[in-house]
């Protein structure tokens, strides 16, 4: 099985990137695991309590269980994935079961910040976008799809997202085999990324 990890700040396109290698890909089978699915759920706080919380923070990754999967996964064993909500900022209950396949895609904004998950990786990719085109996208989704305002939007970028990226994300680049600039449909990038898999899954 190859590992990829992809990291990058919120909207730098790592979603949209994974898309089109799936596209383009010339493989039996892919599974992607999303780091946004292993934010711990914290059942015991109110909503209000939840919505509070710093979610851009290494710490509020249970990067335990992520691990575990990508292991079990890469052992051939199948694993139950956890289905996580933006709205209620906790895990919905229900779980989706995930096959072992031929390429396992891990992608997330710190998914290049843990040292256990980072010895699991053979491919490290970060996507890069300039952090105010970044948050011109964040805006755009977490108003129409998330379910946010601006002013929350706004607040959590200023108090948590930027500080965090700085601290946590943008050093993480370092630990990159590869990093992919999306300001723009980069499809060399794409091309590019596609055969280094491909070739890689040949070995
Ligand atoms: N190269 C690009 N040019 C313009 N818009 C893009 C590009 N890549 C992604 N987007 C848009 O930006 C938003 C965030 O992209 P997404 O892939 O969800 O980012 P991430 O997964 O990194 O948070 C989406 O609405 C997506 O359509
Ligand atoms: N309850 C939550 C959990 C996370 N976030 C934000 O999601 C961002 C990461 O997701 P991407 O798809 O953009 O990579 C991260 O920046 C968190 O701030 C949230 O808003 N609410």
């Amino acid at each position: 099985m190859l590992v990829i990890g992809i990291a990058g700040g919120t909207g730098s396109g790592k979603t949209t990137v994974v898309n089109k290698i799936l596209q383009q890909l010339n493989v039996e089978g892919v599974n992607v695991l999303s780091q946004d699915n292993y934010y711990h759920d914290n059942p015991n706080l109110t909503l209000a309590e939840r919505e509070a919380l710093n979610y851009d923070h290494p710490k509020s990754i249970d990067f335990e269980l992520l691990t575990q999967h990508v292991k079990a996964l890469k052992n051939n064993q199948s694993i139950e994935q956890p289905v996580y909500s933006f709205v209620t900022h906790s895990r919905t209950g229900d779980h989706v079961l995930v096959e072992p396949k031929n390429v396992l895609i891990v992608e997330g904004i710190l998914v290049l910040t843990n040292k256990e998950l980072l010895k699991e990786y053979d491919l490290k990719v970060f996507v890069h976008t300039d952090s105010d085109e970044r948050l011109i996208r964040r805006i755009r989704r977490d108003t129409q799809e998330r379910g946010r305002d601006l002013q929350e939007v706004l607040h959590r970028y200023q108090t948590t997202l930027k500080p965090m990226h700085q601290e946590f994300i943008e050093p993480s680049k370092n630990e990159a085999d590869l990093i992919v600039p999306n300001m723009k449909n980069n499809t060399v990038a794409i091309d590019f990324l596609t055969t280094v898999i491909n070739n890689s899954l040949k070995k």
